[in-house]
């Protein structure tokens, strides 16, 4: 008999690695991959905290999840609803060829017994007639369910990439630890999710309409056969539920296993230089070994308890295959039914065996399934719940709410005090608050007791972005701090420790900053709350600036993308969405500041530190001539000429030689992208790319700029540094944040790019150690510590040497 129910399983699963899926021959497993737990935060392969729990297997937790995930989808797209309605008319076409075949079958086998010839080709040619038709429907059935869920794979996996990346959620994820592997949950999970959500549901829907057709057949047949059919597979589900439960804990353990060893591997291939130097391939090979190890381990369990279950359900299985026939062969006996009725009742009871024991049959998948559902509702929660975090503190800070005020009256008490005590070197005078207020109180305690803890009472930093008119007051535009840091105090992530403390900071436009102070102090920790990628803490930030692309950072190791030599030169300008996503901002403007130096003079006493920022030397330069004036960052992509022009200034000619001889013969022109242009006078580069009379760009040169290489291993830190300046002159944005970005230079080229980007008027911030670099700012951030395991903080201005003045610094 044609056996017409279809696996859950689709094309889409086959296409995944088969990496720890059950022996084909084990006939309970329809193909649901695995899918693990989050391993407990004291396990050694934990690569990232994890939430302590295992999986949900609150029924109703699963199916609000389940609901959470599959229904926007059919919510939002009217033509998916269309295709449901199709793939559901094709499933219930399915069950209709099912009930022909069941009385097709019935007279074929009875024309048999009978001996009749003529009746018996009759229903062979019924029956093959049938085949040809009704197998059609069961393949375009499979097809075009399997085509729905792709597509839905493909817009779910493009909604959560769109929340994943928006408003640095994935940085804030990776931060805090809060769900592991979010790579697997995306790529995986997702096709798991929709793939078997679809089958699954039209799986029941089937089994459904099935039932009812088949138990009229049966129940005519002969009613108490019905009955006990009714009652075994209730039985048998409740069973296998019972059994089966510890299979979602281990699914959910072997995913979260196998993408630490996925991982593992994917390091050692980023890290195979640093590994070689190291000779580390012994520690590697144990690493990698270990995390196997750990896979296999959990697949011996989630084996065996599959081999428990196996022996029920084979049993439940094989028991009941004689029971129709044996039941009903004394009515055929006595003369009452045909002989095609025998296989009739067998075939209708396996119909409802089939239908009513679908938990039994799929309690695996299930298992699989609802380890899915936990780990993409556990993945959209925490995404969700930190967007709503950062949601809270842009609109806080759009309120201009005062998160401290305590904490501000007590910093003015004690710039006061110590004015009375007066050292004659102190213009102003930053304290951590001593006042009772949830943040004075935690920063108090971090002071004095080293932080641990200490900063779960800080209500965030709030960092604004503001319009030219909204900072300064009555101060003209132009001379305005480009950045504003107020009663800033700084925690790392997860609140374990207290860095920096009430810092107050102007930056002007066109000004420079240089930071500096032992390793470990909180440089970067400034400089990534200043951009926004950390906001535990408390104070207030202000970025004068047209956007969040008008603030550039430059780490010490560029990340470099994957694909061609421009492409790593407009990072990250190529998508022509910079400027946009200000997802902490309160407000995004046009900046009046515009990336012009004024030497901005900042006079304003501010509420915590009653400061007098004196004004910036008079040497502060106005742009230079060749450099226009305002940023570019949200202009136009530069073209080939401009590229080229940038790596020229950042000494990176060499590569456009080097990579000109590698590169692709020309296609047409240099470049779809290129304009011919390309002055080489040193000059930044221009986004106009009109106004200077270049030379033409040599077309070895632009194409170079079409190369693909592995640039992260290809070029030297020193070259990738260079890069970094290159994308930086580009990019122009107002503000750039340079963490020891010159680090890997000579100092001839360190202080030729400083130059240069002094030249371009771009307001910079830099982190580093050498005291070379003093010569290329205005003012340093000096950080050191306080001697109770705090770090103090003093600003200085630098320029010119002999007038050197201490402009603020914090309390004892
Ligand atoms: N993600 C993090 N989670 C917890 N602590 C962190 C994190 N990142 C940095 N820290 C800690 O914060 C402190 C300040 O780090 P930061 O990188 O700001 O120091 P730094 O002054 O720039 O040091 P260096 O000069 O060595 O680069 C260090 O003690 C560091 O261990």
């Amino acid at each position: 008999m044609l056996q017409h129910r279809f696996p859950l399983s689709s094309g889409l699963r086959s296409a995944r690695p088969a990496s720890w899926r059950r022996p084909a021959s084990r006939p309970a497993w329809r193909g649901l991959p695995r899918v693990a737990q989050p391993q407990r935060s004291d396990s050694p392969l934990t690569l990232t905290p994890k939430r302590a729990d295992g999986p949900s297997t609150d029924l109703r937790v699963i199916l609000g999840r389940l609901v959470k995930l599959a229904l926007p989808y059919w919510q939002t797209e009217s033509s998916a609803r269309w295709k449901l309605a199709g793939v559901v008319g094709l499933t219930l076409a399915t069950t209709g060829v099912s009930v022909v075949f069941n009385f097709l079958g019935r007279d074929f086998f009875t024309a048999l017994s009978e001996k009749d010839e003529v009746a018996f080709k009759y229903q062979l040619v019924k029956y093959l007639a049938g085949f040809a038709l009704g197998i059609p429907v069961f393949v375009f059935k499979g097809y075009f369910q399997s085509k729905l869920a792709l597509e839905w794979r493909q817009w779910m996996t493009e909604r959560l990439l769109s929340d994943y990346l928006e408003g640095r959620t994935f940085y804030g994820l990776q931060q805090s630890g809060e769900v592991d592997n979010p790579d697997q949950r995306i790529s995986s999970d997702v096709a798991t999710f929709t793939d078997t959500a679809l089958g699954l549901s039209l799986t029941l829907l089937n089994a459904g309409i099935d039932l009812v057709s088949f138990s009229g057949i049966l129940f005519s047949i002969y009613p108490p056969l019905f009955a006990a059919l009714i009652v075994y597979s209730l039985g048998g589900t409740a069973a296998s539920v019972a059994l089966g439960k510890n299979l979602v804990t281990l699914n959910f353990t072997q995913e979260a296993r196998e993408a630490d060893f996925r991982y593992g591997l994917v390091r050692v291939r980023e890290n195979a230089e640093s590994i070689a130097f190291y000779g580390g391939e012994r520690d590697e090979r144990e690493l990698l070994k270990e995390r196997l190890q750990a896979a296999v381990t959990n697949y011996l369990g989630l084996l065996t308890a599959s081999r428990n279950l196996d022996f029920f359900t084979s049993f439940y299985r094989y028991l009941i295959q004689l029971l129709p026939a044996a039941v009903v062969a004394p009515l055929f006996f006595q003369g009452k039914i045909d002989f095609g009725v025998i296989n009739q009742s067998q075939s209708a009871f396996n119909h409802i065996l089939n239908d009513v024991s679908l938990v039994i049959y799929q309690i695996e998948s299930l298992a699989g399934f609802s380890a899915v559902v936990d780990r993409l509702g556990e993945f959209q929660e925490a995404m969700t719940a930190r967007q709503e975090q950062q949601a809270k503190l842009a609109s806080a800070a759009e309120a201009g709410d005062e998160v401290k005020p305590a904490a501000a009256a007590a910093a003015a008490a004690a710039a006061a005090a110590a004015a009375d005590g007066g050292d004659g070197t102190a213009i102003a005078v930053a304290a951590v608050a001593v006042v009772p207020g949830p943040s004075a109180a935690a920063a108090a305690a971090a002071a004095v007791g080293g932080g641990f803890g200490a900063a779960e009472a800080l209500p965030g930093i709030q960092l604004r972005l503001l319009a030219g008119g909204e900072q300064g007051g009555d101060r003209p535009a132009g001379r305005r701090p480009l950045l504003r840091v107020h009663d800033l105090t700084v925690v790392t992530p997860r609140g374990s420790n207290v860095l920096l403390r009430g810092l107050d900071l102007e930056v002007p436009p066109g000004s420079s900053l240089l930071v500096m102070g032992p390793s470990g102090a909180g440089k970067t920790s400034l400089l990534r709350a200043v951009a926004g990628l950390w906001s535990d803490g408390s104070g207030r930030i202000e970025l004068c600036v047209g956007g969040r692309g008008e603030v550039m950072f430059l780490p010490q190791r560029p990340y470099m993308v994957l694909g061609t030599l421009r492409d790593q030169a407009l990072y990250p300008r190529r998508c022509g969405d910079q400027g946009a996503d200000p997802p902490t901002t309160s407000s995004s403007s046009t900046n009046d500041n515009g990336g012009a130096s004024d030497g901005g003079t900042h006079a304003e006493a501010n509420g915590a530190s009653a400061s007098s920022s004196p004004s910036p030397p008079s040497s502060s330069p106005s742009p230079p001539s060749s450099s226009p004036s305002p940023p570019s960052s949200s202009g136009p992509l530069p073209d080939d000429s401009e590229v080229l022009r940038a790596l020229e200034m950042v000494q990176l000619g060499h590569l456009l030689t080097r990579y000109g001889r590698q590169a692709p013969p020309p296609h047409g022109a240099t470049s779809a992208r290129s304009n011919g242009n390309g002055n080489g006078n040193g000059s930044p580069p221009s986004s106009s790319g009109s106004s200077s009379a270049p030379a033409p760009a040599s077309s070895s040169a632009a194409a170079a700029l079409d190369v693909v290489a592995d640039w992260s291993s290809s070029l030297s830190l020193g070259e990738q540094q260079r890069l970094g300046w290159a994308r930086l002159l580009l990019a122009r944005p107002q503000l750039a944040l340079l963490d020891e970005a010159t680090s890997a230079l000579d100092q001839k080229t360190e202080a030729r790019l400083y130059k240069v980007l002094e030249q371009s008027g771009i307001t910079f911030i830099s982190v580093g150690h050498r005291s070379t670099l003093r010569e290329f700012h205005r003012e340093l951030l000096q950080l050191r510590p306080d001697g109770a395991g705090g770090v103090a903080w003093e600003v200085r201005r630098l320029a010119p040497a002999a007038e050197e003045v201490t402009v603020r610094v914090a309390a004892p």
